[in-house]
C-alpha cells in the first residue's frame, strides 16, 4: 500500500474518534440533562429516587476517558466498517459509531481466524499513545493473513511498563480467554491458570460481559468479586468502572462473613481445626440437638376459652417440620404458625367465626405458645452456637485432641462479651447459613480460590446458590495450610461440583526466562498442574550471590537503584521478618520517597505484579512457613520485564542448580 494511503486512512480513522468522541458527548450531555429533570416526570418520589440512581448511573457509564481509546479495533464485514471500543456510540440518528467489546458483533474481533473468519474480511487493530490514534495493524483473514500472538500492537501492550493499578485488557483478550470471558451465566467454570495468564483479567472481563447481557437480571440478584487480601481488591478496583461497571461488590471472604468484630487470635492448630469442613457438622449437629420431643399438652386462655393441644399433635408438627429439612429459624417459625393454625380451627370450631389477624398473633406470643417453643425448638443466634460449641466443642466429630485445640480457655459469661476470632466469624456464618437462608449473588467470581479453606469456600456456597461462579486460582500458589491439591474438592465446597476446569497456560506477564526459573520448582510444590509457557522473549533474570551475609541489604539496595534507571515500578520481596529492616534501609538511602518502589512482605504479593521485582534472600522466605516453596513461587512470578535474585544463604532446593 503506499504511503499516502496510510495516511489518509489514519486521517479517516482519527477523524471517526474525533466524531465518536463528540457524540459521545452528546450521548452524555442528555443524559445528564434527563437526569436533573428525571424527579420533576416522575410521578412520585419511588420512582424519582430509582430513576435518579437510574440516570446518575448512566452518566457515570458514559464517562469518556480521554487517556483511553474510545476504540481500539475494526471488523470489514461485507463491506461495512465496524468500530469495536469499550461501550456503545451512537451518532444522534441512533446509527452505531463504535459497537461495545461485549455486543455480539464484537465476538468475532477475538474469535474470527482465517479457519473460522466468520464473515470477517478485514481485522483492524489500533495503537494508542494516551488516547490518541498513532497506527492501526491489519489482518485480512480473506487473504489467509493472519497475525496471532505475532501481533506487534498485542505484543507492545503486553510489554508497556505497569505503573498503578491493573488495567483493562479489551483490546487484547485472546481467543481461549475470550471463550471463557462470554461463557454463559449458568455456566460455572473453574480456571486452573499459572501465574500471569490473565485469570484476574479473564475474571473481571467476565463480570462485566455477563453485567452487559444480563443487565436486568444481574443487577437485581448482584455480581460480587471475591478477592485474598485489600491490597488485591484495591489492585483491580479500577478495572471495572473503566469497562463501565460502577455496580459490582467487591470484597474478602474475611469482608463476606464480618458480622462482629475480631477481638481473637487464634493458635495455628485451633485455625486449622475450625477451617476444616467437619466443624460443619459439629455446628449442625449442635444446632438440631437442640430440638426436644413435645411430651406435655398446651394449654391456652383467651379470656373468653381454654383450648388444649395435646402432645401427640405437637410430636408430628415438630417431626413434620424436621422432615421439611427447612433451615433451623424457618422451621421454628413454621411450627410456632402450625401450632397457632390448630388453635384457629378449634376456635373456628367452637365458636362458629373465624378469629381476626390480632387474635392470631396474639395466640402466636402467648406465654404457653413460647414455652412450648422454647423447649421443643429454642430460638439460637448464629453467635450463640459457635460460642456454645468453642465453651465444650461436642463429641463425635473431632478427635480429643481438636477438641481441645478449639476448646476456649476461659469461657466468656456472656455471649455479648465473648471474643471472636477470624476463624470464628466463618463459624458464624455457616451457623446464620443454618439458621436462615443467604441471599444469592447471580455471579459471584471468587479469585486466588485455591486458598480457601473448606469452611471459606462455604461460606461463598451459600451466596451463590441460585447463581454461577467463575472460580480462578492456581494450584501450585496454594500457601493456606489447606489449599487444595487438585479441584473437585474446592468445587464441591463452593456448590459446584459441576464446574468443568479449563487451563490456560499462555503467560502475559512474566518473561520466558524468568518463568523457566520458577518453573524449577514446580515438581517439588505437589500439585499436578501444567507449566507455563511465556509469550514474552523479553526481560531480564540476574541471580546475584553475595559472599558476606552483611552486604545483603546493600546490594539489594544496589539492584533497586540499577532498576530505577528503567521505566516502570519497583518491588523489593523479602519474608515479611525482614521488611522493617529493608524499608529502613531504603529510607536511609533517601529512596523512600520514590513512589515507584515498595518493600512488599512476601506474604502480601498474591495477584499482583510489578516491572521490576528483586527478591531479597529466597531461602528465607521459603523457610517462613509450611508452604514456603509455593510462596517462593509467587513472589518469582511477579515480575513483568525483570527479576532479580539477592541471596547469600543458598537458593532452595531445585533452585540451587540455578
Ligand atoms: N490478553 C491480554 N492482553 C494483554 N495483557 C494481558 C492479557 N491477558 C493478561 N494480560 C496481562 O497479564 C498480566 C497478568 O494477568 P492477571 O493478573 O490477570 O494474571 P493471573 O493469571 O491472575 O496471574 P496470577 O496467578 O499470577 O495472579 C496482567 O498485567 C494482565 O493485564
Amino acid at each position: 500500500m503506499p504511503a499516502f494511503d496510510l495516511d489518509t486512512e489514519l486521517s479517516a480513522e482519527r477523524h471517526h474518534l474525533a466524531e465518536s468522541r463528540a457524540a459521545l458527548a452528546r450521548m452524555r450531555g442528555r443524559a445528564e440533562a434527563l437526569f436533573s429533570t428525571g424527579d420533576r416526570v416522575a410521578g412520585d418520589a419511588y420512582t424519582a429516587e430509582q430513576l435518579g440512581r437510574h440516570m446518575a448511573r448512566r452518566v457515570k457509564e458514559l464517562a469518556d476517558d480521554p487517556t483511553t481509546p474510545l476504540f481500539f479495533g475494526r471488523l470489514d464485514i461485507d463491506d461495512a466498517a465496524y468500530h469495536v471500543g469499550r461501550r456503545h456510540v451512537t451518532d444522534d440518528a441512533g446509527e452505531p459509531m463504535v459497537l461495545d467489546w461485549r455486543a455480539p458483533l464484537s465476538r468475532s474481533f477475538y474469535r474470527a481466524s482465517v479457519r473460522d473468519p466468520q464473515g470477517v474480511a478485514t481485522r483492524r487493530r489500533f495503537g494508542f499513545v494516551q488516547g490518541e490514534l498513532t497506527s492501526f495493524e491489519d489482518e485480512h483473514l480473506d487473504r489467509g493473513e493472519e497475525l496471532g500472538t505475532k501481533s506487534r500492537i498485542l505484543t507492545a501492550e503486553i510489554e508497556r511498563p505497569r505503573v498503578g493499578p491493573m488495567r483493562d485488557i479489551v483490546a487484547t483478550i485472546q481467543p481461549e480467554q475470550d471463550e471463557l470471558v462470554r461463557a454463559d451465566l449458568a455456566d460455572s467454570i473453574c480456571v486452573q491458570g499459572a501465574p500471569g495468564t490473565g485469570k484476574t483479567a479473564v475474571g473481571l472481563h467476565r463480570a462485566a460481559y455477563l453485567l452487559y447481557l444480563h443487565r436486568e437480571r444481574l443487577r437485581r440478584s448482584g455480581v460480587l468479586i471475591v478477592g485474598p487480601n485489600t491490597a488485591f481488591l484495591s489492585y483491580i478496583s479500577a478495572v471495572l468502572p473503566a469497562l463501565g461497571e460502577v455496580e459490582v461488590q467487591q470484597g474478602t471472604v474475611d469482608d463476606l462473613v464480618a458480622r462482629v468484630p475480631v477481638r481473637a487470635v487464634d493458635t495455628p492448630a485451633a485455625t486449622l481445626v475450625k477451617n476444616d469442613v467437619r466443624m460443619a457438622e459439629v455446628l449442625s449437629r449442635a444446632l438440631w440437638r437442640k430440638l426436644t420431643k413435645p411430651t406435655e399438652p398446651i394449654m391456652v386462655s383467651d379470656g373468653s376459652y381454654r383450648w388444649r393441644i395435646d402432645a401427640e399433635p405437637l410430636r408430628r408438627i415438630v417431626d413434620e417440620a424436621r422432615r421439611e429439612g427447612l433451615p433451623y429459624a424457618v422451621g421454628r417459625d413454621r411450627v410456632r404458625a402450625r401450632v397457632v393454625a390448630l388453635l384457629q380451627r378449634q376456635s373456628e370450631y367452637r365458636t362458629g367465626n373465624s378469629p381476626g389477624e390480632g387474635w392470631l398473633r396474639k395466640m402466636g406470643k402467648v406465654a404457653p405458645v413460647t414455652a412450648f417453643l422454647e423447649a421443643a425448638w429454642p430460638a439460637v443466634t448464629p453467635e450463640a452456637l459457635v460460642a456454645e460449641v468453642l465453651t465444650d466443642p461436642p463429641e463425635g466429630v473431632l478427635t480429643d485432641e481438636e477438641r481441645a485445640a478449639i476448646r476456649w480457655a476461659k469461657p466468656p459469661r456472656t455471649v455479648k462479651s465473648a471474643k471472636f476470632s477470624v476463624a470464628d466469624l466463618v463459624l458464624i456464618d455457616e451457623a446464620a447459613g443454618l439458621l436462615d437462608r443467604e441471599p444469592s449473588f447471580g455471579h459471584v467470581v471468587v479469585d486466588e480460590a485455591q486458598d480457601l479453606s473448606p469452611m471459606q469456600a462455604r461460606a461463598i456456597a451459600r451466596r451463590s446458590e441460585h447463581g454461577s461462579i467463575t472460580v480462578l486460582g492456581d494450584l501450585a500458589q496454594g500457601t493456606a495450610p489447606w489449599a487444595a491439591a487438585e479441584w473437585p474438592e474446592t468445587l464441591a465446597h463452593l456448590g459446584k461440583p459441576e464446574a468443568a476446569v479449563v487451563p490456560l497456560t499462555v503467560g502475559f506477564r512474566v518473561p520466558a526466562s524468568v518463568v523457566a526459573l520458577a518453573n524449577r520448582l514446580l515438581p517439588a510444590l505437589g500439585v499436578d498442574v501444567p507449566e507455563a509457557v511465556s509469550l514474552r522473549r523479553d526481560g531480564d533474570l540476574a541471580i546475584v550471590a553475595v559472599t558476606d551475609p552483611s552486604d545483603l541489604d546493600a546490594e539489594t539496595l544496589a539492584e533497586v537503584t540499577a532498576a530505577l534507571t528503567h521505566e516502570g515500578s519497583v518491588a523489593v520481596i523479602a519474608a515479611d521478618a525482614a521488611v522493617d529492616r529493608l524499608r529502613g534501609h531504603l529510607a536511609a538511602a533517601g529512596i523512600e520517597d520514590e513512589p515507584r518502589v515498595e518493600v512488599v512482605p512476601a506474604t502480601m504479593v498474591k495477584g499482583l505484579e510489578y516491572d521490576h521485582v528483586v527478591v531479597h534472600e529466597p531461602a528465607d522466605i521459603a523457610d517462613a512457613e509450611a508452604k514456603g516453596l509455593n510462596r517462593l513461587y509467587v513472589v518469582l512470578t511477579r515480575a513483568v520485564s525483570r527479576l532479580s535474585v539477592v541471596h547469600a544463604k543458598p537458593l532452595p532446593g531445585p533452585l540451587a542448580s540455578a
